[in-house]
């Protein structure tokens, strides 16, 4: 092996461990490595490709090899092509394999409490309960090897899995939040069945916030909170997703609030998601606002370009499908609001070649998407952002022509005016008009204020990001 082949193998083992197993997947090990003379040419497969590497990953790359020239980094060269691909070098570590269903993929059996539907099967009431409780399952596929990772979930999925490994020990509650269809419900099941697969006698419940509200009701008709509370008392672990639904239902959050204080008291572990950050829930008692902050609270924010095309790449070879990198990059630079969009999109396209037995090509893909690309093209324009943004905020759509300057005001109205600058072609003088006939200076300051606020302070950058995500939905 040349000192250029062995570089390249000694890259792709770097980059393994510094990009993680799916972005090195999806985008290190299709390059297929040529030395020419004293130049390295790594061929991708298209342009599209090639240009994302040389944006995100040529520079990691160009390290690597410098380290193992200790200093001097070899010519690389990115050229589009067809190389038949080498067999990998030896030390290159091979990707991932598609998790399979195996058991330690397999559906944790949770109890439920009380009987949510006839058609599943029952098992025998606890002592001395008159109610039936029965097994559920969580869903097999939400697991941490499904769940693609991207600056849109790193933290949140560390959380995760911490909470998996030591459930009651690092952050109790971990209270996850995000807008919808972004992974809440992946990732906390993911958790599950995780705790379940190290300990599989843990009492593990996960539940919607609308099914627990539905047990609070009925436990009060049927007189037994007593069982209620021993139920949900005894618990190892209690997953409860989308608690805004708990907003302006008092017994239920009471409810909620004896079983939260006795299942951190016993160190069992609560997770808890939520579409908003939990002091921006109204209607929720304070006292259960201020638990949800004795632990952990993580965003988890949609994702970008790169994570969408993984996500596509990794659901389509679980489908053993093998996708295009243009079709995925046509795919998420269009379907850009959340991942259950992202994978509607998907599943028609797949859906659309098989049915029409041709192969996948860009053209193919465009005509699945027609009707989805000439609904999501509609113009977003100022006067939708300005209305979005003031409800958002709770304040008057008057209030973004107005002179107020009072922060409350003052704030919503700057990032409306960065979002109009992000989302429409309009220039700053035209924006300056559209916000009370403001000079184009007042408009670039809010812009540049928004985006230094944005890297400060983690909670306007989610907001940011939740009302772009309400924009373009
Ligand atoms: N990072 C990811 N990697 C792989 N799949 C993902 C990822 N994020 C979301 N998904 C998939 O997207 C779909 C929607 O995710 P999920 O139901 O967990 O979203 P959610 O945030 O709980 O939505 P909602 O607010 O509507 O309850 C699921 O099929 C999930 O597997």
């Amino acid at each position: 092996m040349s000192a250029l082949e062995n570089c390249w193998s000694h890259c792709l083992t770097e980059l393994e461990s510094r990009l993680g197993a799916d972005q090195f997947r999806i985008w290190i090990k299709p390059l297929v490595a040529e030395v020419s003379g004293d130049s390295l040419n790594l061929i991708v497969p298209n342009q599209i490709f090639l240009q994302f590497i040389r944006d995100r990953y040529l520079g990691v790359i160009e390290e690597s090899a410098s380290s193992f020239f200790e200093g001097g980094v070899p010519a690389i060269a990115l050229k589009v092509g067809n190389a038949a691909r080498k067999a990998p070098p030896p030390s290159a570590a091979p990707a991932r394999p598609v998790p399979t269903p195996s058991a330690s993929n397999q559906p944790a059996s949770v109890a439920t409490f009380p009987a949510p539907a006839p058609s599943v099967r029952p098992v025998p009431p606890i002592q001395g309960g008159s109610t039936h409780h029965e097994t559920t399952r969580l869903n097999p596929a939400f697991t941490f090897e499904t769940l693609v990772t991207g600056k849109a979930n790193q933290l949140a999925r560390a959380a995760a899995q911490q909470v998996a490994e030591n459930p009651g020990v690092s952050y109790n509650p971990l209270f996850v939040y995000g807008g919808v269809g972004l992974g809440k419900t992946h990732l906390i099941q993911a958790i599950g069945n995780a705790v379940h697969q190290r300990n599989p006698s843990a009492k593990i419940r996960y539940i919607h916030a609308e099914k627990y509200v539905a047990d609070v009701v009925r436990a009060y008709q049927h007189k037994s909170f007593d069982e209620f509370k021993r139920y949900y008392h005894s618990l190892d672990l209690l997953l409860i997703d989308d608690i805004q639904f708990f907003v302006g239902k008092d017994k239920t959050q009471e409810e909620f609030f004896y079983a939260f204080n006795a299942l951190v008291e016993g160190h069992k572990q609560i997770i808890i998601t939520s579409d908003r950050y939990p002091k921006e829930i109204d209607g929720l008692q304070d006292r259960l606002v201020s638990r949800f902050s004795w632990g952990l609270t993580v965003a988890i924010e949609p994702p970008e370009l790169e994570m969408r095309v993984a996500i596509l790449m990794m659901k389509a070879e679980r489908e053993n499908f093998k996708l295009d990198s243009t079709v995925a990059f046509f795919i998420a630079k269009h379907i850009r609001s959340n991942v259950r969009e992202l994978e509607g999109a998907l599943k028609r396209v797949l859906a659309y070649a098989r049915f029409t037995n041709q192969a996948l090509t860009l053209e193919a893909a465009k005509e699945a998407l027609r009707d989805i690309l000439a609904s999501g093209n509609r113009q977003i324009t100022v006067e939708n952002i300005q209305k979005t943004v003031a409800d958002f905020y709770k304040i008057k759509v008057a209030d973004m022509h107005s002179k107020k300057r009072t922060r409350d005001i003052a704030r919503p109205r700057q990032i409306a005016m960065a979002l109009t600058k992000e989302l429409t072609p309009m220039s700053l003088p035209a924006i300056g008009d559209a916000f009370g006939g403001r000079d184009h200076t007042t408009v670039l300051h809010a812009c540049r204020t928004i985006e230094a606020q944005r890297s400060a302070d983690s909670e306007l950058s989610h907001q940011y990001n939740v009302l772009m995500q309400m924009l373009r939905s």
